[in-house]
Order: C-alpha cells, then sequence, then structure tokens
C-alpha cells in the first residue's frame, strides 16, 4: 500500500481480524428447492406495536421467487412493500409465517450468526437513499460488506471492490467520497458494494427512486446485466410503472396483502430490455472515460455528448488532496457508528466488544 493511500485502510484492515466461527463460516444448509426457489414465504404476517397499538403492515403475504427471476413490487404508500422487503432480507422478523431464503429457513430459532452469515454473503441491499459512508472512498464503501465478513484477505477484498465498481463503469472514482460522486454515481457504488460479495439475491428498495431519467435506465441496464448474465435473482420495490416490462413478473400489495400478480410478456419484455441496452450501452462506454460532474449530472443528453473528457491520470492529485489527507484523522467509534448505516442488526455486538477489549 503506498504511504499515504490511507490510514483509514490500516483501521480497515484491524477489523478483517475478526474470527467467524465455525458456524458462521459453513454454508447455510440447503434446502431441496434452493434452485427452483430461492425465496419461499408462506402466510407471513407482520405486525408492529406502537404502545399498545398494532400496526398490521403484512396480513398474509405467501410468495415464491425462483432463482434467476426479476420480480417487481408494485403497491401505495404503506402497503407493506418496504416491510416484505426487510422480511425477506431477515433484517425484520415476521410475528407469524414461515420463510426460507437462499436455501436457509429463517424462523425464530435461527441464530443471529447464520442470519448475519446470509445477509453478508448470499443478498446485497441497495436502497433509494444510497446509505454510504460518507467519510469513506467508493473502493472502501465497496470494500465494507466483504470487510464484515471477516473471511477475506485485503488484497482479494481490494480487488474483488476494484473489479465490481469496474462492473458498473466506475474505474476512475475508486478515491472518491460520496459527496464528489454525482446521485447516479452514489447509486452504482451501492450497486457495485452489493454485488461485490457476489450474492445470489438482490433486493433493491426505490433504487432509481432518487435517480434522473438517464441514471434510471444505467442503473436499470447495470440490474439486468447482473441478472441475465450472472443469474442474480432480483427483487424490486418501485412506485415507478414505467419500469414494469423490463421484470419477468410483477406484484402489487394493498394493504398489507398481495392483492394480484402479473406475469410479462416475454416479448414485451425482451422488446424493452433490448431498446433499453442498446440505448445504454453507448453511455456506458463512454462512461469508461473520466467526465466532468457536471455535465454528468445533467439530463440533458446533449449536453452529455459536449462533454470535454479527461485523462484518467489527471485524477491521480486526488488522492493527495487535502480533503483526502483531514479525511485520514477518522476514529474507529465514526467507523462503527457509520457501518450501521449500511448492515443494520448485522451482529456489531462483536465488534463493539473487540473495540473495547484492544
Ligand atoms: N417500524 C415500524 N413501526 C411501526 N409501524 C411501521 C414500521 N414500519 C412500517 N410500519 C407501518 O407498516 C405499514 C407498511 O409500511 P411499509 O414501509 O412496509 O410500506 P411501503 O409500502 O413500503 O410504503 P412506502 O411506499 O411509503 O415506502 C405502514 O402503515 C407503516 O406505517
Amino acid at each position: 500500500m503506498k504511504k499515504n493511500e490511507s490510514i483509514t485502510q490500516d483501521l480497515l484492515n484491524s477489523f478483517s481480524d475478526l474470527e467467524l466461527d465455525a458456524e458462521e463460516k459453513a454454508a447455510p444448509k440447503t434446502i431441496e428447492n434452493e434452485d427452483k426457489n430461492l425465496i419461499e414465504l408462506k402466510n407471513i404476517h407482520k405486525t408492529y406495536l406502537i404502545g399498545v397499538e398494532g400496526v398490521a403492515a403484512l396480513r398474509g403475504v405467501s410468495l415464491k421467487v425462483k432463482r434467476g427471476e426479476f420480480l417487481i413490487i408494485f403497491g401505495k404508500s404503506g402497503s407493506g412493500k418496504t416491510t416484505l422487503l426487510n422480511i425477506i432480507g431477515t433484517i425484520d422478523t415476521p410475528t407469524k409465517g414461515s420463510l426460507s431464503v437462499c436455501g436457509t429457513k429463517i424462523s425464530a430459532k435461527t441464530k443471529d450468526k447464520t442470519l448475519a452469515h446470509l445477509r453478508l454473503k448470499r443478498i446485497g441491499f441497495v436502497f433509494q437513499s444510497f446509505n454510504l459512508l460518507s467519510l469513506m472512498t467508493a473502493l472502501e464503501n465497496v470494500e465494507m460488506p466483504m470487510i464484515l465478513d471477516g473471511s477475506i484477505p485485503s488484497k482479494e477484498r481490494r480487488s474483488k471492490a476494484k473489479k465490481a465498481l469496474k462492473r458498473v463503469g466506475l474505474s476512475e472514482r475508486l478515491y472518491h467520497t460520496p459527496s464528489k460522486l454525482s446521485g447516479g454515481e452514489q447509486q452504482r457504488v451501492t450497486i457495485s458494494r452489493a454485488i461485490a460479495n457476489s450474492p445470489d439475491l438482490l433486493l433493491l428498495d426505490e433504487p432509481t427512486g432518487d435517480l434522473d431519467t438517464k441514471n434510471t435506465k444505467i442503473v436499470l441496464h447495470l440490474l439486468l446485466n447482473l441478472n441475465l448474465k450472472e443469474n442474480v435473482t432480483l427483487v424490486m420495490v418501485t412506485h415507478d410503472i414505467t419500469l414494469k416490462d423490463f421484470a419477468d413478473r410483477v406484484i402489487w400489495m394493498r394493504d398489507g396483502l398481495k392483492l394480484s400478480e402479473e406475469v410479462i410478456n416475454p416479448e414485451r419484455k425482451n422488446n424493452v430490455r433490448k431498446s433499453l441496452l442498446d440505448e445504454t450501452n453507448d453511455w456506458l462506454q463512454v462512461n469508461n472515460l473520466a467526465f466532468e460532474e457536471d455535465s454528468f449530472k445533467s439530463s440533458n443528453f446533449q449536453n452529455f455528448q459536449n462533454t470535454t473528457f479527461r485523462n484518467p491520470n489527471q485524477y491521480k492529485h486526488l488522492k493527495n488532496s487535502s480533503s483526502v489527507k483531514k479525511r485520514t484523522q477518522i476514529t474507529k467509534e465514526q467507523i462503527m457508528q457509520e457501518l450501521g448505516k449500511i448492515a443494520p442488526n448485522v451482529s456489531f455486538k462483536k465488534f463493539y466488544s473487540d473495540q473495547e477489549t484492544n
């Protein structure tokens, strides 16, 4: 590592020494039909208690999602979409019902360690609000789930993170902190963070909600690529009805129930996918070069075409800029606080106790 690359990296490396026990390292128990149904929910209920009152967010949802499927969940605000996604992602637990995710049967008895393993190894999360760690570079952000994994040596981690960022066309943005990235670029960092550990399943909660049309298409292109080329299963919550025909299947939620579902006509689906991939292919090729940030923020494609391109080497100075030097003052406590934003419920007790005994 170059001397001035970052003290932060040393801090991050120190977390990699965490020992996972045998249970965490072992592959989750596989059930017979994993290949057929990556997700299986039976009669899932979720009631939140507010004081003495119960809010019925889910009222008996059954759902099967096949490996490699692209499923979109629509529904009005408050219909239970995010709750459903959180239960699939094992971030939340149902009040009643049974589920299995990526071959692991989840019940009230499932140990935290097993759930943490599932979340870190098999499932990637992408949220509307990006949830990037503001003090860290794009590269460090993408490394984070692998640091939490604890079993990947730092060199391999770094190389995987670089590859993941390359796959979303951000090779020239490795050392940028989130505030130096456009919204579209930030969402691409979160996608590369979600895929760096090669998950089977991506759970996406309004991933294009804060993006303009062009960046929505770019994100969709990246997701379709993962789905079609790598068989990554996609479950996406969105309010954007124009995305419907890109999915294999859509479901509509209302008042905590699955109201209806529709399998998308394959011909229509293939046509919209093809035209999107054709259109965005050109943009992504251009994006392999570094470009002026203001032009990228513009949704005007004409402006984008007129962008002045920089040689990627011209960005090297950013590594030595004063803002980067200042960043090295981050404390471990700050990093721990930020970690909570991207991996809620992941066994942090262990991290904290490790910190205390150091
Ligand atoms: N932690 C919580 N505590 C109490 N009630 C909650 C909690 N989370 C969600 N709810 C309630 O559960 C219901 C479903 O919420 P959920 O966030 O799943 O809906 P949604 O369809 O994702 O809505 P939106 O589209 O606005 O994000 C709502 O009535 C909501 O107020």
